[in-house]
């Protein structure tokens, strides 16, 4: 397999549901680093799994409805704990559309998966991956 990674991060605020999370049930923001990578098992005509450009727009476009928000606040994620992992799954979900339609500037029939990772800190971070 091929894989070619770009990387962004936002920053939100949010609050979570459940006494698991202890003090993390306040609003508190965090900056999540955002690492996407997208598979292919052959490269295409140009060598490439897809543009690494491409790839950075689709990226930053998936993430700004996100950055500077109250996650709390945004009518998708009413009344869910949007807890990293969560998080990987919806980029997951929107990057998938994004490559299903072309944005990443190859045919999505073309690539074999995409993995999502948020580090929520220098310790910690969740992934989210599945074949196309
Ligand atoms: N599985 C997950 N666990 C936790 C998440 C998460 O997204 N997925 N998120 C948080 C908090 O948002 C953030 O980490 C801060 O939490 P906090 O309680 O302040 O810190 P820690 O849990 O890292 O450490 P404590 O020793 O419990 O303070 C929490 N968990």
């Amino acid at each position: 397999m091929f894989t070619v990674e770009v990387r962004d991060h936002i920053m939100i605020a949010h609050s979570f549901r459940g006494a698991v999370f202890g003090p993390a049930q306040a609003l508190h923001g965090a900056t999540f680093v955002v690492d996407a990578a997208f598979v292919s098992k052959e490269l295409d005509p140009n060598g490439i799994v897809v543009d690494i450009g491409c790839a950075l727009d689709v990226l930053k476009a998936t993430l700004k409805p996100l950055n500077y928000t109250n996650l709390d606040d945004v009518p998708a994620f009413k009344g869910l704990n949007t807890t990293t992992e969560f998080l990987t799954k919806h980029i997951f979900d929107e990057l998938s559309l994004a490559a299903k339609s072309g944005k990443l500037g190859r045919d999505g029939s073309e690539l074999h998966a995409i993995c999502v990772t948020i580090s929520e800190s220098h310790v910690a971070r969740a992934w989210y991956e599945a074949v196309l």
